[in-house]
């Protein structure tokens, strides 16, 4: 039978089979889709006057850049010329111009990229958010949550860093190196071409460290993914950890997992150093070759000492970007692949969704009618089986639940309990036979419309980070402050009265600042603050005591007694007033009917009484 942490294991295409000490990923991982560029396009397509402008401003800043070594050679020039000051004066006019021109422009510049990319970060944020709210458990389980985790957020910031390197580091080289080539040949053609030779020089120096290092910035994502799922892990179960005393072990796996992603970043780093010594080397090649070769053509009256200057200048702003451009450059590949995870994730169509059948509607009357007459649930041969699972977790499952009356399960664990539960909601949806809500298959429902109609707790009772009162108007926005204190009163919670600020008690993530039992109380009254068809209580009283657990039963007959109630449950005493009991074993329905009658028909039924007759567990 397939298991829960089976299912967890991450099928999704990019995510890692990265072997954590080696960091070795194979090449189809995190390779770039069609899609990343389509996407790109799509999240900057209602910026492009942003974008244009950031273009044109970058256009003014290269401009300037470049102007003032032109207007300071031939300053040096006027100045050996001795040409008197004015057209000193005119030089250095132009100069202060094209430098507050160009500066201006440059903080514009990167003010415009800086917003554009914030505004696409926060776009593909959003839609990777909305998008993970669309998917079923097992949508999610594909990705695994620590990967959804660093799609959502760490992925966006790549994609955003980039776009700001992209239009401050990468889109001016071009305009840089044609004009700065076409500057100095206009000077000296000679000169001209020793710019040329050098600029081919670090296109070649960038390539190689490109290719080197882009496979391993491409996975370092991957690497994110892991060391944020082996943190989660070691947090979220540190007290077991410490009480098994496992500390030393999973601090070596953690060590692990963060040298695996150090050991790549150092390899990329190192492949920049040597990338940035080889530029720096150049940047003083060209200045000697341009001194010692500009003094020749001096003396050959072949261009003037200042342009000397300005052609430096030139070499040192065009090798300077594109040094700037090939750091940039490699945070273009891994970009483009966090745009591929978010566009594997935007385009996957969530298997769980709204009028996935077309189902005629019958007339509003007919409707009312049906919804009445049915039952509220109604298993009819339902077989269920998980995406990853080989055979199937229920079989042939037909039972219905009515108003006002109580239907139980009860089975072995690993039996399918919670996936019923689960499957009324349409977290799963059935593989075989039909589930019907108020007479109509609940495919043909809205999610909302379905969800509506019911209250659930579930077996795991988490509460969010907020309040006691902002937790239980998660079920019911407008239920008044009476309203919360009578569910929580039905609820069995009166431990809220006593603290000090009653609806207002602080509740941390989760709610680990109640105990086990207080938690499922309040998770309880959360689902009774909503008025509903159909309760569900996925084994919601194990926490409680027996007197406890009796009073509540007590008081859900009298608040509830109108609805319908599921109540999923390990303890027999718990159940045995039940209208209806179900009995699964292995995901097989193997009774069905009332306590007194089950005690005389169903073996199974009998071993699990006569089990907790031994335990003492029948009292209440
Ligand atoms: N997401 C999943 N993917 C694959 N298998 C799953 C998944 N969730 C549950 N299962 C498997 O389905 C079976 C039924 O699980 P379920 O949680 O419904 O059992 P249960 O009767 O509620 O158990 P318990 O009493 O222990 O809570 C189990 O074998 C379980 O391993």
């Amino acid at each position: 039978m397939t298991t829960k942490d089976d299912s967890r294991q991450s099928k999704a295409g990019t995510t890692c089979d990265t072997d954590v000490v080696s960091g070795e990923c194979s090449p189809a991982e995190g390779a770039v889709g069609r899609g990343a560029f389509a996407l790109l396009g799509r999240l900057m397509a209602p910026y492009r006057p942003l974008a244009v402008a950031a273009l044109v401003t970058l256009l003014l800043d290269t401009i300037g850049t470049l102007y003032v070594p032109t207007e300071l050679s031939a300053l040096l020039n006027s100045a050996i010329g001795a040409q008197g000051m004015g057209p000193l004066w005119d030089h250095a006019l132009r100069m202060l111009v094209a430098a507050v021109v160009g500066s201006g422009s440059c903080v514009a510049s990167y003010f415009l990229a800086a917003r554009l990319a914030a505004d696409v970060g926060r776009d593909l944020r959003v839609s990777v958010y909305r998008k993970s709210l669309e998917l079923s458990a097992s949508d999610f389980e594909r990705f695994g949550t620590g990967s959804m985790i660093t799609r959502t957020m760490g992925d966006a910031n790549v994609v955003q860093q980039t776009i700001v390197m992209c239009f401050v580091m990468i889109l001016p080289v071009p305009v840089i190196a044609v004009t700065s080539v076409v500057l100095a040949w206009g000077i000296d053609p000679a000169m001209g071409q020793v710019l040329v030779a050098i600029a081919v020089a670090m296109t070649v120096v960038s390539l190689v460290a490109i290719r080197r290092s882009a496979p391993i910035f491409l996975h370092l994502q991957e690497f994110v993914d892991r060391m944020n799922v082996r943190l989660r892990e070691t947090i979220t179960g540190v007290r077991v950890i410490r009480a098994f005393g496992r500390e030393r072990r999973e601090r070596r796996h953690l060590d692990e997992t963060f040298e695996a992603y150090a050991e790549n970043a150092v390899r990329v780093n190192l492949i920049f150093s040597v990338a940035d010594c080889t530029t720096f080397f150049l940047m003083n090649v060209v200045e000697v070759l341009f001194v010692w070769l500009g003094a020749d053509r001096v003396g050959v009256h072949a261009m003037q000492i200042g342009s000397i200057s300005a052609l430096v200048q030139f070499a040192i702003i065009l090798l300077f970007f594109m040094m700037m451009a090939q750091f940039a450059m490699l945070q273009v590949p891994r970009a483009l692949a966090c745009l591929t995870r978010a566009t594997e994730l935007l385009e996957l169509e969530p298997s769980i969704k709204d009028s996935v059948r077309e189902a005629p509607t019958p007339p509003a009357e007919e409707l009312l009618a049906n919804e009445r007459e049915s039952p509220v649930a109604e298993f009819d041969h339902v077989d269920f089986r998980f995406d990853d699972a080989s055979e199937d977790t229920l079989h042939d499952l037909s039972f219905a639940v009515r108003r006002g009356e109580i239907c139980a399960i009860i089975g072995n664990t690993g039996s399918g309990k919670s996936t019923i539960a689960k499957m009324l909601l349409r977290f799963h949806d059935v593989t075989g036979g039909e589930l019907r809500v108020a007479g109509r298959d609940v495919r043909d429902r809205s999610l909302a419309d379905l969800r509506s109609r019911m209250a659930y707790v579930p077996q795991r009772a988490w509460l969010f980070s907020g309040t006691i009162a902002s937790n239980l108007r998660m079920a019911a926005p407008d239920a008044t402050d009476d309203e919360l204190w009578h569910a929580l009163d039905t609820a069995q919670a009166s431990f809220v009265r006593e603290l000090p600020q009653g609806l207002e008690a602080r509740v941390t993530q989760g709610g680990t600042n109640f105990s086990g039992g207080q938690r499922q109380r309040l998770a309880i009254a959360r689902a009774l603050a909503r008025k509903a068809d159909l309760y569900v209580f996925d084994d919601s009283f194990s926490a409680l005591d027996y007197k406890t657990d009796a009073a509540l039963r007590h008081a859900l007959s009298s608040e509830l007694g109108a609805s319908a109630r599921l109540i999923i449950a390990q303890r027999v005493s718990t159940i045995r007033d039940a209208d209806q009991i179900l009995v699964l074993k292995d995901g097989r329905q193997v009774g069905l009917g009332a306590h007194d009658q089950l005690v005389e028909t169903c073996p199974t039924y009998q071993a699990i009484v006569e089990s907790q007759q031994r335990g003492g567990d029948l009292r209440g």
